[in-house]
């Protein structure tokens, strides 16, 4: 079990324990060609777990735009924690398989017209999303090859190392406000991280999304590739990442992540019935159907 995890649920920290880097190095084996690769998917996620690199590739499958619906959100946390207790996977890359998009956040159709039952179900499991990439022991790496908006911002966030494809069509940033919604107190958390406290302030006030230069300059990603090399650079990268003793990089991921975990672990219900009360509301929702029917509009 995850060092991370092992805050919040308080079980052993058995990877943390295991193995020397060399003994584990996933880059060794690649290179000497002896490939053994798996493949499993849910209905929404699609995992190629190589176990000679120790990296999996895990996509976001819920075409046309990956929206995050409480489906695809069950799916990503029990991936997720399927590798994580797999001694053979150590790090993950986390793409999209829709062309140009990389998620398009939160389904708003799950957060209009649903009872409070609803709402609560789906915003612990977008809680657990939160809790269990940014939790992870594994390292995590985004490659974005599309426009990602909120909580697609958020998962890429989670990540430990961002590369976005260097296409001037595809924007990032968290937009809650232009859909007449807060992002809650552990998106800004995750954000201010990143970017510290003033751009986060007025990112968030505005709901602003970053062209990619834009997202370079101020460190929402960390680098920019073109397009046809977003894949094999998150493999280049994680190959680094991984060749860092993982006791050490572990203990240090979660001395930089506890603060912010906890905080959320401790409210957690709070967060929930915040969550449920705000969204229930009249004038949000109708805030989110009107952003939808403009959505819908923009096609016509
Ligand atoms: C006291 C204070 C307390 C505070 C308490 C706080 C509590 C918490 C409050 C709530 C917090 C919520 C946090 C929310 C996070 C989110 O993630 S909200 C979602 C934000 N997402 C967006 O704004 C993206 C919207 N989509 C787009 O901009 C575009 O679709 C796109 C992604 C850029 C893709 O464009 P394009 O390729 O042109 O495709 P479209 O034609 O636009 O879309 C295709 C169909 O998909 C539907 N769709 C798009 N996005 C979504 C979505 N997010 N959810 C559901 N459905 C979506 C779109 O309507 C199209 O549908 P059809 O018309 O039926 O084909």
């Amino acid at each position: 079990m995850a060092a991370l995890t092992l805050l919040r649920r308080g079980s052993a920290p058995a990877r943390l324990l295991s193995g020397t880097l060399n003994a584990r190095n996933p880059c060794i084996g690649a290179t000497q060609g002896c490939h053994l690769r798996r493949h499993f998917s849910n209905n929404k996620i699609l995992v190629e777990l190589d176990e000679a690199s120790g990296v999996a590739i895990m996509k976001l499958n819920n075409p046309p735009v990956n929206s995050l619906s409480l489906e695809l959100l069950t799916e990503f946390c029990i991936t997720i924690e399927k590798l994580e207790m797999d001694r053979s996977c150590r790090g993950v890359i986390l793409t999209s398989a829709a062309p140009k998009i990389f998620s398009a956040g939160l389904d708003i159709t799950e957060m209009c017209g649903k009872s409070a039952e609803h709402y609560a179900a789906f915003w612990r499991a977008v809680q657990e999303l939160w809790l269990t990439l940014y939790g992870s022991n594994m390292v995590t790496i985004a490659a974005i090859n599309g426009t990602s908006p909120a909580a697609g911002c958020l998962m890429a966030m989670c990540c430990d190392f961002r590369i976005m494809a260097d296409n001037p069509k595809y924007t990032i940033g968290l937009n809650e406000t232009q859909l007449g919604i807060v992002a809650p107190f552990w998106f800004k958390d995750t954000m201010t991280n990143i970017l510290g406290h003033r751009l986060t302030e007025q990112s968030l006030q505005l709901g602003q999304m970053y062209t990619t230069p834009e997202a370079l300059k101020i460190g929402l990603v960390d680098q920019l590739v073109p397009e046809d090399k977003v894949q094999s650079t998150a493999a280049a990268v994680i190959c680094n990442w991984l060749a860092v003793p993982a006791h050490a990089r572990q203990i240090t991921k979660s001395m930089m992540r506890k603060q912010n975990i906890e905080r959320l672990v401790n409210h957690r219900e709070a967060d929930i019935d915040n969550f449920v009360n705000f969204i229930g509301k009249d004038s949000i929702q109708k805030s989110l159907q009107v952003y939808m029917d403009r959505l819908k509009q923009r096609k016509q």
